[in-house]
């Protein structure tokens, strides 16, 4: 594992793991929890953000202080589940813009298939935070990075809840230099390439399909 990667150890966010882990949790508690960890998660994933310095005035006297960067950053989901991770970063960040990159893992080959792009114009000037709950073999999140770096974009991270040891290795053998935060490191993969113990298909426990 390489200084890329960054876990989020806190207590809260152990709790909030065991609540989607729970093959029990139905998807509207899903839904909130999620929103709710991404806020724990956007705290490291957030923290290289440019500001830019601001002049104002308190109700007590002027002072300088700083806002972010303009244009603002940009949040790019890969679909489907990683609206759920961007809807409570967005949240946090309501300046951020937010992007799409529809995605879907062959069930078969397990090869990603790119369905759908939607991103702002100046997305290249943009800080941007590509965002997907899980990080399983990694063709998902490479393919989204390899989309970026066609764009132009310079400047990412990737934010997920549950990464497995298999496809941090395989996102960083393709983009050594690209911090990884992610919630926590799972075992293993199954044969199925399914995370384990991990929570199982995000997408589907977040929109109960
Ligand atoms: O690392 P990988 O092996 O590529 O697997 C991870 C991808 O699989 C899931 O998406 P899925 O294909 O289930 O689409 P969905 O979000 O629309 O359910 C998940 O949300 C990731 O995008
Ligand atoms: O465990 C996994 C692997 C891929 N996609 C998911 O949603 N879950
Ligand atoms: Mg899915």
């Amino acid at each position: 594992m390489t200084n890329n990667l960054h876990i989020l150890e806190h207590p809260l966010a152990t709790h909030k793991l065991a609540i989607l882990r729970d093959k029990d949790t139905p998807s509207a508690l899903f839904r909130t929890t999620l929103a709710e960890l991404s806020w724990l998660l956007a705290y490291p994933a957030f923290a290289a953000l440019t500001l830019t310095p601001r002049q104002i005035e308190t109700p007590l006297e002027p002072m300088m202080t700083a806002s972010l960067a303009d244009p603002a950053p940009c949040l790019v989901s890969i679909l489907r589940a990683g609206n759920g991770l961007v809807d409570g970063f967005s949240q946090l960040c309501p300046e951020a813009s937010i992007a799409h990159l529809g995605l879907y893992r062959d069930e078969d080959t397990l090869q990603p298939v790119s369905y759908y792009t939607s991103v702002p114009h100046d997305i290249a000037t943009r800080q941007v935070i590509l965002a997907d709950p899980m990080l399983a073999t990694g063709g998902s999140a490479i393919l989204g990075m390899q989309k970026l770096v066609e764009m132009g974009v310079k400047d990412i991270v990737f934010a997920c809840l549950v990464a497995s040891p298999e496809g941090v290795a395989a996102v960083h053998d393709a983009f050594p230099d690209l911090p990884i935060f992610t919630a926590c490191l799972d075992r293993e993969l199954n044969e199925k390439g399914y995370i384990l113990p991990g929570l199982g298909d995000a997408g589907d426990r977040i929109y109960g399909t």
